[in-house]
């Protein structure tokens, strides 16, 4: 398979849902509605053009400063959670209470969920007392939890089947971009309802993409954060390494550069590799990651390029994986287990063999591809 046509045609056809996806920053949307007519909606206090109230449910480290952001920006907000101790803070801050998810949805126009895993967000939603029992035709519901695909739609049918709008809207960025409203929103689903409540998003984050049907917001968050887990999981183990060994020098200039950038290639190129197995646009999960935590220059420099498979020469793979060999070595002479780097390490051997030496090391990613191939035609 010639390395060019592998990404448009080596794996099965994905579901292109995703060709219509938008991308809004805060700035590109603060820019159009300050050349647009404000005249279309009620303002908040805080200038949020938004017509309805607002119901949240979740304040747990992400739910609570969201809404609080909501809060502070103006818009009626009603909340609830389990623990209900919680809404205290921001009962203080102005918000309303209801005691289940059902009647925050009844009272309001569009109710955001912010649960911790696939079973609450689908409890809070579609079971006793949950927010389906409270929606009705010209209702909104949004689940801004991280859950699976499969548990999105599920949500999405039921609250769907009470005649209100659906989008899932899970987030990148942790406790403190949510404070600071500069969250990224991966949405999907009811594309109406995305225009609806973008002001709101707005307020809570600093970009936001729509990215077509129900499971394609999810599958964009599991992505993200795979690559994340990866890279965190990488960080420890460097820090670990530092510490036990006693080779601050060493490992400051010449290890922890050189592990990074090679583990963070071999787990950047998984993500490459995934988000177009499971149907999503390669491009657009190099944006994600462009802006969130982990956005690195190698990730927007290499990215592109190893979309269209093209790997021109800057840091030649032979020599990242001679790199590795070295440090392996290193790590050897002191006892030191470093598994990730020896893992990746059998990676750029195989994209060696396959006569990608002199190609750059972002190459390594054609290696996978090669996995790819072996294990779909066993
Ligand atoms: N923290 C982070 O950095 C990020 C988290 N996320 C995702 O956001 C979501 C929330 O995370 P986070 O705020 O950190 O988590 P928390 O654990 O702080 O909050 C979880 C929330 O879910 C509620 N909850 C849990 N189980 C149930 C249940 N069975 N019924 C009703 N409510 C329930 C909790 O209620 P109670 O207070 O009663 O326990 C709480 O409001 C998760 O899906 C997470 O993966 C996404 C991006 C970043
Ligand atoms: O889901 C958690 C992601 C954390 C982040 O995006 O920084």
């Amino acid at each position: 398979m010639p390395a060019a046509a592998f990404f448009s045609a080596a794996l099965p056809p994905p579901s292109r849902t995703l060709s219509r996806r938008l991308v809004v920053s805060r700035a590109a949307a603060a820019a159009a509605s300050a050349s647009a007519s404000s005249s279309s909606g009620w303002q908040g206090g805080g200038g949020v053009e938004f017509q309805g109230k607002v119901g949240f449910l979740g304040l747990g480290i992400m739910g609570a400063p969201m809404a609080s952001n909501l809060i502070k920006a103006g818009c009626d907000v009603t909340v609830w959670n389990r623990t209900k101790s919680k809404c205290d803070p921001l009962l203080s801050l102005g918000a309303k209470y209801e005691p289940t998810p059902a009647q925050v949805a009844s009272s309001c126009d569009v109710t955001f969920a912010m649960l911790a895993d696939p079973q609450s967000a689908a409890e809070v939603a579609c079971g006793s007392s949950g927010a389906a029992e409270g929606l009705a035709p010209g209702k909104g519901y949004v689940d801004v939890s991280t859950v699976d695909g499969a548990t999105s739609k599920l949500i999405g049918e039921r609250i769907t089947s009470t005649g209100a709008s659906f989008l899932e809207a899970p987030v990148s960025g942790s406790k403190k971009p949510a404070e600071d409203g500069l969250l990224i929103f991966l949405t999907a689903g009811d594309e109406s309802l995305y225009k609806r409540v973008a002001p709101l998003l707005d307020v809570m984050g600093k970009s936001r993409f729509y990215l077509g049907d129900v499971g394609n917001g999810a599958a964009m968050k599991l992505v993200v954060n795979m690559v994340m887990g990866r890279w965190h999981k990488i960080i420890r183990y460097l820090v670990h390494f530092k510490f036990e060994q006693n080779l601050w020098m060493l490992s400051l200039n010449v290890l922890v550069p050189l592990v990074k950038y090679c583990s963070m290639m071999v787990s950047f190129s998984e993500g490459l590799l995934l988000s177009e197995k499971v149907g999503l646009d390669p491009n657009t999960l190099v944006e994600v990651i462009s802006q969130g935590a982990i956005s690195a220059p190698m990730f927007s420099l290499k990215g592109p390029s190893m979309v269209k498979a093209a790997y021109p020469p800057a840091f030649p793979l032979k020599h990242q994986q001679k790199d590795l060999r070295l440090a392996l070595a290193l790590a050897e002479s002191v006892s030191q287990s470093i598994p990730t780097v020896a893992a990746a390490n059998e990676l750029y051997k195989a994209a060696k063999s396959l006569g990608l030496s002199d190609h750059d090391f972002s190459a390594v990613i054609e290696a996978l591809k090669a996995k790819v191939q072996s294990q779909s035609s066993q």
